[in-house]
Formats: structure tokens, C-alpha cells, sequence
């Protein structure tokens, strides 16, 4: 067995390995970086230790990636927050992603069925009625946050296309809920004090999982009670088989919950940075414009009309690239092993990184160039452009989002210009998602708006050439 010692930095005196995961939990995307630029293909958050390791080449990638059954996701056992045995928060939280082994392998071919993508190309009609109705809300001067008014899109697209509720009607209780829940669900003080008395956010924490799966549940019988033929995830979900017994209700509060979290906040910030890009790159918004308006003339998208988008495509793509929601994520070792000359131990966290993968200048030239074009040309090794993770674990959804980015995206830029404040600052934030951190301020002005560059502040310049 090979044993070199995993390049990194000194862990931090006193602190020891836990200081250096503080530094990179808080600005993880400058961590990665500074890490990656000084150790190449993959270091250790400490040196000396191998409790975290991050990978960061094609390589690697696929040597983590391509192995689930060794490098499994952390799952409830391994779930730094703390879940009560038989709770609804234990419940809620067992969705695909935290699942492994066989349990993972069944419940992912079953969530597979229901995402299949003659399925989802049904969902079309109802974002495009859902992104028409959204920005026919706005009004020409009105002052709106782009990142707020995305989520609130998605989040509507969400529960129409997962739960088949309507997002003004039955479906409003639910989706403030599951809102609550998911910013408790990640926040740092119910996982570091993990203490059920009242006022303490973990005690609120554990309520709000009860009344969202009150709810969850009243929407599962719901759809129970209406039959087979529902077109919604769930409906499908509950019906599927594929060789394999149906989910249980118990097993479907997971699934439907985790599908909700999965799809909404990554497609948001998503759509915020694309918007971002385009307001700063004016020439290729100009292109887009045409586009857009060239196929949709007076009408509206729809699936057909997707292909004859392919500009809007690679813009996509690019900044998918260039700001990928999950920019980080992480496996956990199922047992001492080999990564490469290192050693690992079991329980080793290894970290990969979307965001600096796709910024290695032998891969993507110029990397920091904001460059639709570079997608003219061949498809990606899938561990080198990993918007949505690879191998047996990829993204479920990776469909879906991109058909759902693009009809939001043509709906709302045949409809409006939005106008970034001059001289915004804009700083990247989020934990588990990327996103602007404190929203995208914009000025709502009509389509005929000549197109114009505005400049913008904050530490997004390091992150794209903004000339
Ligand atoms: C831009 C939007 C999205 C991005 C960037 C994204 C990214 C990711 C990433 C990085 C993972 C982790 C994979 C791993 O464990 O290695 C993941 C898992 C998953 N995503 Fe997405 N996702 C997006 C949208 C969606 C949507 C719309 C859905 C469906 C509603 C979805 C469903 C899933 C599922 C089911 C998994 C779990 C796969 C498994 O563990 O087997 N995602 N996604």
C-alpha cells in the first residue's frame, strides 16, 4: 500500500484540523482555490491529516466519483446534524441524496422512472404559464431583486411540476413551509447545538419537520385519492415500479421533499448568475436578444422551439461553468483505501469541486472568460464539466434544469430588460448553493431598452473577466 502524505496546510495551532474546515466553511470558494493553485490536483484541508481532502482534477474526480459504492454521501449516521431515531425530521431528510447501497440503488431507479424525459417535456406548458404570469406581475421602473424573484419562480415551477399543487392556491401553505425548513435545515447554529428546549433553533427545527410532514402527507393522500394518471413527480413517483416494490408514504415524505430541495435554490441561483453574466457581457446579450426574438416572434416557447435556441444553450452551459450552484460537494470513505499514492482512512471526507475543476486553464482556456463559443465544439468528459456532479450519483434533474433555465430564460428576456444598479456590488455567498450574496438589484425597463454595459463591484470580478 502506498502511503505519501497528502500535501497541504499547517493545521492552525490549538485548533488543529477543525480551524482550517472553519476557514473553508466560511469563503469555501476562495479555500478551494488557494489550495488547489499551491497543491495542484489534491490536498488535504490540514497537512498531516486526512480527515478532509479535496480532489481537483478529471482524474481524481472520476477515481471518487466513479466509485459510490466506496465513497458514498453522507447519510443520516453520517449527517453532522443531529436526527432523532423515528422523527419527521429523520423522515424528511431521507431523500435520494442521503441514501446508499442497495436502498440508494433502488429508490434512484424508481426517482429515475418519474423523471424520465418524456415525462418532463410535458412540464413545459406549465413553466412557460408560470414564468408569464411571474413577470407580468413587474412594471416598467419598478426596483426588483433578480436572485428573490427567481427563487420565487422556481419555487412556484416546483410545486406545480414535483407536486402538481398550484403555487397561488393549495400550494402556498406547503411551499412557505418547506422554505422554513430548508433554511433551518442547513443553518449553523441547529447543527451545532443540537438542543431541544424551547427558543433554541433546534427545538424549531424539529417543529417545523413536523408540520411539513403533516402537510407532505396531506399531499401524498391527495394525490393517492385522485387515482393513477397524475403528470406531477409525485403522481409518477407513486406509481412507479420498475421491478421494485412502490415507495411507502413514509419513504415518499423523504423523496418528495428532497426533490423539492434539490430542484428549486440550485435552479434559482443558476438563473441569477446567467442573468448576471448577460447584464455584463452586452454583445452577447445582444446575440441572445436576437435569438430569442427571432423564434419566438410574437409567440411563446414551448419544448419544440428549445433547439432552435442553441446560442441561449451554451450560455447556459457557460455559466454553469463558470458559477456552478453545488461548487463544492462531498463523499465520505466506506473504508481504508487508496486515492491515487495517498492513503485513506475510512470516514475520510473527500470534497470534489465543480467551480475549480472547470476553471484549470489545460481544460478551459482562458478560463475565467466568460465564452459561450467554447461550446461549439465536441461533448465534455463528464469529470471534467461537472455542473451536476457524475457517474452513478449524477444529478437526477440535470434535464429538467436545463430545460426549465432555458424556457425561464427566453420568456423572461422576450419580455424585459433588466438593468442592473450601476456600480453594484456583488460578492458570491451561500453555503451549499452559490449565489450572489446579497441578491442582484435590478430596474425592471421595457424590451425596446437599448442594451448597455454597466459595470460592477464586489469579489464576482475575481470570479469572471469583467474586462
Ligand atoms: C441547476 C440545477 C441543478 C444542479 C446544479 C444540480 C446539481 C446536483 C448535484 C451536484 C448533485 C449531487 C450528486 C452527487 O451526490 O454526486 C445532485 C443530486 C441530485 N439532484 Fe440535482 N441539481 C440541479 C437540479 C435538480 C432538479 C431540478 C432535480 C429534480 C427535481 C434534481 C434532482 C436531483 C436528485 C434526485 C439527486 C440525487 C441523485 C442521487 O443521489 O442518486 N436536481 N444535483
Amino acid at each position: 500500500m502506498t502511503s505519501e502524505l497528502i500535501p497541504g496546510p499547517r493545521a492552525l495551532p490549538l485548533l488543529g484540523f477543525r480551524g482550517n474546515l472553519a476557514m473553508f466553511l466560511r469563503d469555501a470558494i476562495s479555500y478551494l482555490q488557494q489550495l488547489h493553485e499551491r497543491y495542484g490536483e489534491v490536498a488535504s484541508l490540514a497537512r498531516g491529516t486526512a480527515d478532509y481532502v479535496v480532489v481537483f482534477s478529471p482524474r481524481y474526480n472520476q477515481l471518487v466519483l466513479a466509485n459510490s459504492d466506496l465513497f458514498r454521501n453522507l447519510d443520516a449516521a453520517s449527517s453532522p446534524l443531529r436526527m432523532p431515531e423515528g422523527s419527521s425530521l429523520s423522515r424528511l431528510y431521507a431523500g435520494l441524496t442521503n441514501m446508499n447501497g442497495a436502498r440508494h440503488r433502488r429508490h434512484r431507479k424508481l426517482v429515475a422512472a418519474a423523471l424520465r424525459r418524456r415525462h418532463v417535456e410535458k412540464y413545459a406548458t406549465d413553466i412557460v404559464r408560470l414564468a408569464e404570469q411571474h413577470v407580468a406581475r413587474w412594471k416598467v421602473d419598478a426596483r426588483i431583486d433578480i436572485l428573490t424573484e427567481m427563487r420565487a419562480l422556481t419555487m412556484a415551477i416546483a410545486i406545480k411540476t414535483l407536486l402538481g399543487l398550484e403555487p397561488d392556491r393549495a400550494g402556498t401553505q406547503v411551499s412557505r413551509l418547506l422554505q422554513d425548513w430548508m433554511d433551518s435545515v442547513f443553518s449553523v447554529p441547529a447543527i451545532s447545538f443540537p438542543v431541544n428546549l424551547p427558543n433554541f433553533p433546534y427545538r424549531r427545527l424539529l417543529e417545523l419537520s413536523e408540520q411539513l410532514e403533516r402537510d407532505v402527507r396531506a399531499v401524498i393522500a391527495r394525490r393517492r385519492s385522485s387515482g393513477p394518471g397524475g403528470t406531477d413527480a409525485l403522481s409518477r413517483l407513486m406509481h412507479a415500479e420498475e421491478d421494485e416494490a412502490p415507495l411507502t408514504d413514509d419513504e415518499l415524505v423523504g423523496q418528495t421533499t428532497f426533490l423539492f430541495m434539490a430542484g428549486h435554490a440550485t435552479t434559482a441561483s443558476s438563473l441569477a448568475w446567467t442573468l448576471l453574466l448577460l447584464s455584463t457581457h452586452p454583445g452577447i446579450l445582444r446575440d441572445v436578444l436576437d435569438e430569442v426574438d427571432g423564434v419566438l416572434g410574437h409567440g411563446t416557447p414551448d419544448a419544440s422551439t428549445l433547439p432552435a435556441l442553441p446560442l441561449l444553450e451554451r450560455v447556459i452551459k457557460e455559466s454553469l461553468r463558470l458559477f456552478p450552484p453545488v461548487a463544492w460537494w462531498s463523499k465520505v470513505s466506506m473504508e481504508d483505501t487508496e486515492l491515487g499514492p495517498y492513503r485513506l482512512m475510512q470516514d475520510a471526507h473527500v470534497i470534489f469541486s465543480p467551480y475549480v475543476t472547470h476553471r484549470r486553464p489545460e481544460l478551459y482556456p482562458r478560463p475565467n472568460r466568460f465564452h459561450p463559443d467554447r461550446w461549439l465544439t465536441g461533448n465534455r468528459d463528464p469529470f471534467e464539466y461537472l455542473p451536476f456532479s457524475a457517474g452513478p450519483r449524477m444529478c437526477l434533474g440535470s434535464g429538467l434544469a436545463m430545460m426549465e433555465m432555458k424556457l425561464v430564460l427566453a420568456v423572461l428576456l422576450h419580455h424585459w430588460r433588466l438593468v442592473l444598479y450601476p456600480r453594484l456590488r456583488v460578492d458570491r455567498g451561500g453555503l451549499m448553493v452559490s449565489q450572489p450574496k446579497h441578491g442582484l438589484p435590478a430596474l425592471v425597463r421595457s424590451r425596446c431598452e437599448p442594451v448597455r454595459a454597466v459595470e460592477i463591484l464586489g469579489n464576482v470580478r475575481r470570479m469572471v473577466d469583467l474586462g
